[in-house]
């Protein structure tokens, strides 16, 4: 069922307090983790990787519902699929850009045991996932340029959602890149409804005020669209 999901990008935490700053962000309402895997190659900045993917699974394991998001910026994303299914992640999201072979990387990540996100550069039109969306689970339209949190949104960016969601009613639909209360109507307006947030979560004095109603606007949104019915 589509709903909002509201997934903190960890990019924001403060590294030293990685685990309780996730556990304090899912007991405020957040459901799923939002991690930015960058390579240096793909993206101008290196991030995080698989040990400290590792640690988060050992800490947060699979039964207590947090959804673990990989947002892949990395250049030959095949090469870390079978890592990341073994870590036991929810969900690999790669860059329409990153792979010559869109069609064999998500039966390759499905094979592996994980859902499947294509992700959309500014750049990159919606209409390269004609033919993916009922492939996938999940397309993310970037709303800054990979590479950095803490970036403004980009507001022409929402025609893009719009499209994406007029054609695939039943798929998640993902913002990322400076989202947060001044940003969440454009983006839940245009049928988007997994948001990603890091700046605007971990620099909040009261992150459970924000997720719910950055939750709360999505859903008002799916409700008037008929998309969420209960
Ligand atoms: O993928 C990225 C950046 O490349 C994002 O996930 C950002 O890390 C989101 O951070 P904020 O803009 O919400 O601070
Ligand atoms: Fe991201």
């Amino acid at each position: 069922m589509v709903k909002a999901h509201i997934a903190p990008s960890i990019l924001a935490c403060d590294f030293t307090q990685l685990g309780s700053q996730c556990q304090h962000a899912h007991s405020c309402g957040a459901d799923w983790l939002h991690l930015d895997v960058m390579d240096g190659h793909f993206v101008p900045n290196i991030s995080l990787g698989f040990p400290v993917i590792q640690s988060l699974r050992n800490l947060i394991p699979k039964d207590q519902g947090v959804y673990f998001d990989c947002h892949m910026m990395v250049s030959n994303p095949e090469q870390w699929v079978e890592e990341l299914g073994n870590i036991k992640v929810d969900q690999f999201t790669f860059h329409y850009e990153s792979t010559k072979d869109p069609l064999a990387l998500i039966k390759k990540i499905r094979e592996h045991g994980m859902k499947v996100g294509v992700a959309l550069k500014p750049n990159t039109p919606a209409e390269v996932v004609d033919n993916l969306g009922e492939l996938v689970d999940m397309v993310l339209v970037m709303t800054v340029e990979p590479g950095f949190g803490g970036q403004s949104f980009m507001p022409e960016m929402m025609p893009k959602v719009k499209y994406i969601r007029d054609k695939f009613t039943s798929l998640d639909v993902q913002v990322d890149g400076g989202l947060g209360l001044k940003t969440i109507d454009a983006a839940a307006e245009a049928g988007a409804n997994v948001i990603v947030a890091g700046t605007a979560i971990f620099n909040a004095e009261d992150q459970k005020k924000v997720i719910d109603t950055l939750k709360q606007k999505v859903n008002e949104n799916l409700k008037k669209m008929g998309i969420l019915t209960e």
